[in-house]
């Protein structure tokens, strides 16, 4: 058994993510070559091992089982407790019904049966000291009815501390969509254990909410065969290795890369609203994170630019006509979009004509998907150039036309299919954020906090981007880059963990 998060170890390589059907082919080889119920006896008892280190002093344990192969698990886990740790009071609420058991789960509410455990008929009046959520796993999917729904609404309200078997009863598995009509509750005291595998739903969409700050993985002795992951889940730690920054004594500012943020819009550029702020943050991501040199092009008059950068004086500022008469397009990386306003519509034919590495934010994301031909960017995948879009979940829908609630569903699909159709890497922000690439397997980031919620966060994430794209070598096969860009956003996760005080940060304190 693993923690997978909080994550143990900085830099563990990426983990593969299973799907529903991934899931189930894997349980069935492996199940055949086992005696029976074997899986669910390893299963059980990992759950009962987990409940006791993770709530050594629980007494009295609620164990909610369903009527599946889930609720199994969970029956196998509380016979297991009773045994092994006779002093505790284990009770069962089970909402399944003989006559439809499964094999493996007839099985194990036999022995259930037989063993000192006190069976509920309702939801108990008092909240036990613990309890295990065994309703619902790998077969929901489909809107959760009858009484395990009420079942739920109790699980939900419930103040207790709660181990989830395998999946938090609700949760998607492929999608992390949450298939209850009852709010999902982020609960303080909530961990799950995966088992078999580990499930994507568990890392986007809802699964950050529902399934608690720990999530621990027994793999049950099985060895997924390769190709079979439907994600791969990245931790934090990849980039940047400051250690190599400093030891590279003969580097100098020429060769840690360039980075030009264009965006940005000038109060008299755009009816009085100024954006100015959010290039800013861009450009000073990129010089924090390690770019020689940064440029931040700001769109309206030559003479309304700033002549200088208070907060961070290393900065060149210059208007965005400056830097599109100079080589900056073609020779920097270029982060374009954050706070461009409307007026980046206008420029999006020349940086896609001539910008190799391009980072499209914000405004250019907005401007590219008023456009239906994403031919330009077929052009430049072609000639081994780089773009990498990072939608939100509004600006996704846009690209893909459609609404946020259906991005919001499946964001592995909607970061997919992005990809596919605008040629590029995608960074689908939200919690779990995914980074897919044309022809290659997503993957989703295992950082990331509800305290990068707030404005200026995608601007700095562009500038790191920016910086990160600026010294990768050129040219990089597809996975490089994609693996480039999701360390990078794993990166980003990180930032506000450093934060010591209790208000949370605003953008420039992610990277002050
Ligand atoms: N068979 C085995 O040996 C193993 C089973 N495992 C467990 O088995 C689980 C999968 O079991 P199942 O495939 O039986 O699926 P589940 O147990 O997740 O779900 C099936 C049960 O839920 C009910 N249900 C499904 N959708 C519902 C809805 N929308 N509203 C109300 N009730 C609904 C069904 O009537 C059935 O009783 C995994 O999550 C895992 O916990 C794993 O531990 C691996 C080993």
């Amino acid at each position: 058994m693993q923690r997978i998060l909080p994550c143990p170890t900085p830099s563990a390589p990426p983990r593969p993510l299973h799907d529903r059907l991934a899931s189930r082919q894997l349980e069935q080889r492996l199940a055949a070559s086992l005696p029976p119920h074997t899986l669910m006896q390893r299963a059980g008892l990992a759950v009962a091992r987990l409940a006791m280190a993770w709530q050594p002093h629980a007494q009295r344990i609620v164990v909610l089982a369903g009527g599946g192969n889930n609720g199994g698990d969970g029956l196998v886990a509380a016979t297991r407790l009773a045994r092994d740790w006779p002093q505790r009071d284990v009770a069962v609420w089970w909402q399944g019904a003989p006559e439809r058991l499964p094999d493996d789960a007839r099985w194990a509410w036999q022995q259930a049966r037989a063993a000192n455990l006190t069976w509920l008929q309702a939801a108990p009046e008092h909240p036990p000291d613990l309890v295990i959520d065994a309703l619902l796993g790998l077969g929901l999917d489909r809107p959760v009815r009858g009484t395990a729904l009420a079942a739920l609404r109790w699980l939900q309200a419930c103040p207790a501390p709660t181990l989830c078997v395998d999946l938090p009863s609700g949760l998607d598995a492929n999608t992390g969509h949450w298939w209850a009509d009852a709010p999902p509750q982020p609960a303080a005291q909530r961990a799950t254990l995966s088992l078999l595998t580990l499930k994507p739903g568990l890392f986007t969409g809802h699964g950050r909410v529902v399934a608690g700050a720990s999530i621990w993985f027994d793999d049950l002795g099985a060895e997924p065969e390769p190709g079979t992951a439907a994600a791969w889940l990245v931790a934090p730690g990849g980039w940047p290795d400051t250690a190599a920054l400093r030891a590279d004594h003969a580097s100098h500012k020429g060769s840690r890369g360039d980075v030009l943020v264009l965006g940005g819009a000038l109060p008299h550029a755009h009816a009085g609203i100024g954006m100015g702020g959010a290039a800013l943050l861009a450009a000073r991501a990129a010089l924090r994170a390690g770019a020689g040199r940064v440029y931040a092009a700001l769109l309206g008059d030559a003479e309304q630019v700033p002549p200088w950068d208070m907060g961070q004086p290393a900065l060149m500022l210059r208007s965005a006509t400056a830097a599109l008469d100079s080589d900056l397009p073609e020779r920097a990386t270029v982060v374009a979009g954050c706070g461009g306003g409307p007026a980046m519509a206008t420029l999006l034919d020349a940086v896609l004509a001539r910008c190799p590495r391009l980072v499209l934010d914000a405004d250019a994301l907005n401007a590219l998907a008023q456009r239906p031909d994403p031919e330009p960017l077929a052009a430049r995948q072609a000639r081994g150039w780089w773009t990498v879009l990072t939608p939100h979940p509004l600006e996704a829908a846009r690209l893909l036309r459609t609404d946020t609630a259906t991005v919001q569903r499946d964001r592995l699909a909607a970061a997919r299919t992005l990809a596919e159709r605008w040629h590029a890497v995608v960074v689908l922000k939200g919690s779990g954020s995914v980074v897919a690439a044309p022809g290659l397997t997503p993957r989703i980031v295992a950082s990331g906090s509800g305290w990068l919620a707030t404005a200026g966060s995608g601007d700095t994430l562009a500038g790191l981007l920016g910086a990160r794209l600026s010294t990768l070598p050129w040219p990089a096969p597809p996975e490089d880059l994609q693996a480039a860009v999701a360390d990078t956003v794993a990166l980003h996760g990180t930032l506000p963990e450093h934060w010591p005080h209790r208000w949370p940060p605003t953008a420039s304190d992610l990277l002050p």
